[in-house]
């Protein structure tokens, strides 16, 4: 069967890789978690002290070295998910703190971060066989995928589940702090001049705010069979 561009977009935290990881696993296709280059991006800034006391990077001196960030995926053949390399290093786990939560979006509004990153994402799509989520794939990095879905849930849902996850991980975490994180994010997405979170027009929309993981996984499958059967 010929192979499809699926791009998943939508808000914070309301289930995107979930569902893209979970497909692609079943199809067969490249799962890309397009969010987790802008946070190994942010990460790579923290490390390097780009971010002053309140917060403000250094943007020349990340512009002068965008090609020192190398961002790669690697298999964990364990538990058969995609894991964020920076530099040749593990940082799957420190690109999910809540201190890249906090400082990624001003740094993914940044148009030369974008660029770069989106010059990369339609590198590993041009053979399709991909799903990728994120903020402006089905608008901006592959406009002409053949299956576009737009994820919303209420906030105070998709917080609760972050703070779910932290909870079953044994790490310390306030529901408000990230109630507002995901708030805050949602708004910067939004309000960017560069590519801003928006459903494209022909996105289907979901929300999965009553769904759970299975069901909204048979939602998805049904759409992709859709899709392709109305490609072939
Ligand atoms: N339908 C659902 N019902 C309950 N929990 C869900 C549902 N979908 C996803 N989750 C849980 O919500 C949390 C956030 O999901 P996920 O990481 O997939 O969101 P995301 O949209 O990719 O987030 P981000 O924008 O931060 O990358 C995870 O703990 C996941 O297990
Ligand atoms: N295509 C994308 C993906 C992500 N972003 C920005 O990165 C932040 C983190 O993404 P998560 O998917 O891991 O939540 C997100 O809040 C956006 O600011 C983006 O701009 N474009």
């Amino acid at each position: 069967m010929k192979k499809i561009i699926i791009a998943i977009d939508g808000f914070s935290s309301c289930g995107k890789s979930t569902m893209a990881k979970d497909l692609a696993r079943e199809i067969g296709y490249i799962y890309i978690d397009s969010g987790a280059m802008y946070r190994a991006v942010t990460l790579y800034c923290i490390e390097q002290g780009l971010f002053d006391e309140a917060g403000n990077i250094d943007e020349e001196t990340l512009k002068a070295h965008m090609n020192d960030i190398h961002i790669s995926f690697q298999l964990n053949p364990e538990t058969q998910r995609p894991v964020t390399y920076l530099n040749g290093v593990n940082v799957e786990d420190r690109i999910r703190s809540l201190e890249v939560s906090s400082h990624v979006s001003p740094v993914a509004a940044l148009g030369f971060v974008r660029e770069a990153l989106v010059k990369q994402q339609q590198e590993m799509g041009k053979e399709k066989g991909i799903v990728m989520d994120g903020r402006d794939i089905g608008t901006a990095v592959f406009p002409e995928a053949e299956l576009k879905i737009f994820v919303t849930a209420s906030a105070e849902i998709r917080a609760q589940r972050r703070y779910d996850e932290l909870k079953a991980k044994g790490q310390e975490a306030s529901f408000e702090d990230i109630l507002r994180n995901v708030e805050e994010r949602d708004r910067i997405d939004q309000s960017r001049a560069v590519s801003p979170l928006r459903k494209a027009d022909d996105a289907i929309l979901l929300d999965n705010s009553y769904l759970t993981i299975a069901e909204q996984k048979e939602w998805l499958k049904t759409q992709f069979e859709k899709a392709t059967h109305a490609t072939c």
